[in-house]
């Protein structure tokens, strides 16, 4: 029998299969379904029989879908439909950092800084990326990141906007998402250098518009930070790198814990906060608040939320309004996806 249906995106790497892993694991795993959204479908199947491999009575099923793509969402969604009559967590995880650019001046700079805790916080000012354009149209970062999700949740509506029934939608924002990376004027980041950065922002302030909004409807979303994991997308960052030399590494990478608890370093750590929210009532938290895994030097990891920072909160205070005219400027002409620009 199924009791809870929970459909992630990005699952098949990272802190999304690392997330399918500890659901999979915990007390309440009997009858969970997981619905792993992932855009590789070889990936995919690795990634079930993975988990099927260490929980064999698991419900694990695979859905294709590409977030970067306007058609694939869409028809994802109508697959979803199919399949099932109500969703209760929607995980929007899948992310890319393409093209990351290392400044190592700016990192050494840093090091020698009064803001070098900052900076292994969150990597800012050391990092930017090359961003791309998908066949849409649209910005890759930001179509892959935020909009595809965007999406996504509209066209489930019916499934995830029930009465008598709450759902989540958590989202794996990031402490590299800053408001001044963001702006109205370009929403996209077109011609910024840190779209990554401005796209996480734009998660956080679309998860206070759509608790705004739909909350009345039984559907709650919130926002977590994973802190810094390696994965997939972290090794990209110094290509040169290898993976062996990270793990040579490691014992300093642990050292750096004693200065910041951001360093959650594995995927099972980064998917802490993601797992405590599954646990949550949703009606009791606080929309405003970010949800952050974190690590003790001993490698205890736990979640704390905390309250978003002042300059962002001024922001966040006019999200609604801000976030309408990011959809409008996307969409103008009332296209195929006019719709959205309803939604807010
Ligand atoms: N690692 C870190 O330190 C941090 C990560 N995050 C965020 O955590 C999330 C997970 O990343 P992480 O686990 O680190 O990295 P991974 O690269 O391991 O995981 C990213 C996942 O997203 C999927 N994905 C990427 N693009 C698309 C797409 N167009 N359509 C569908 N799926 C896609 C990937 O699939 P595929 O295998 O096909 O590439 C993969 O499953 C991201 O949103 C990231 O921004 C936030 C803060 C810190
Ligand atoms: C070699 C090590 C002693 C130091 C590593 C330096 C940097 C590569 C990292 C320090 C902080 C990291 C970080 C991220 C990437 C790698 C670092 C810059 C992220 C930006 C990755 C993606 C995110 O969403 C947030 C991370 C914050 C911290």
């Amino acid at each position: 029998m199924i009791n809870k249906v929970v459909l992630v995106t990005g699952a098949n790497s990272g802190i999304g299969l690392a997330l399918c892993e500890r659901l999979l694991g915990s007390q309440d795993a009997e009858g969970l379904h997981l619905c792993l959204a992932c855009r590789n479908m070889r990936r995919a199947h690795a990634a079930r029989s993975a988990l099927l491999g260490a929980h064999p009575a698991a419900q694990v099923t695979l859905l294709q879908m590409d977030t970067s793509s306007i058609s694939s969402v869409l028809s994802a969604a109508r697959e979803l439909q199919l399949r099932f009559n109500r969703l209760d967590y929607v995980y929007l995880n899948a992310g890319i950092m393409p093209n990351p650019q290392f400044d190592l001046k700016a990192f050494f700079r840093g090091l020698f800084s009064s803001s070098v805790i900052t900076m292994f916080a969150t990597g800012e000012g050391i990092l930017t990326q090359k961003d791309g354009v998908t066949p849409d149209g649209l910005q890759e970062v930001f179509a892959t990141n935020l909009f595809g999700h965007f999406l996504l949740v509209r066209e489930l509506e019916p499934l995830i906007c029930q009465p008598g029934q709450t759902s989540q939608l958590i989202w794996t924002s990031s402490s590299n998402a800053r408001r001044s990376a963001f702006s109205v004027e370009d929403v996209q980041h077109r011609k910024g250098s840190e779209p990554y950065s401005s796209s996480k922002y734009a998660s956080d302030l679309l998860s206070l518009a759509i608790n705004t909004r739909y909350n009345k409807l039984g559907l709650y979303s919130s926002v977590i930070c994973p802190g810094f994991v390696m994965t997939n997308l972290t090794y990209g960052i110094l290509p040169s790198f290898p993976a062996f030399l990270w793990t040579l590494l490691m014992p300093l990478l642990w050292l750096i814990r004693v200065f910041t608890n951001t360093f959650t370093l594995t995927p099972y750590n980064g998917a802490e906060a993601l797992v405590w929210l599954f646990n949550q009532k949703p009606e009791r938290l606080d929309p405003r608040a970010k949800y952050h895994s974190l690590t003790s030097v001993l490698g205890h990891s736990y979640t704390q939320p905390r309250q978003v920072s002042p300059i962002t909160l001024s922001t966040f205070r006019c999200a609604s309004n801000d976030v309408a005219p990011f959809f409008l400027i996307l969409f103008p002409d009332g296209c195929r996806l006019g719709h959205v620009t309803g939604a807010l």
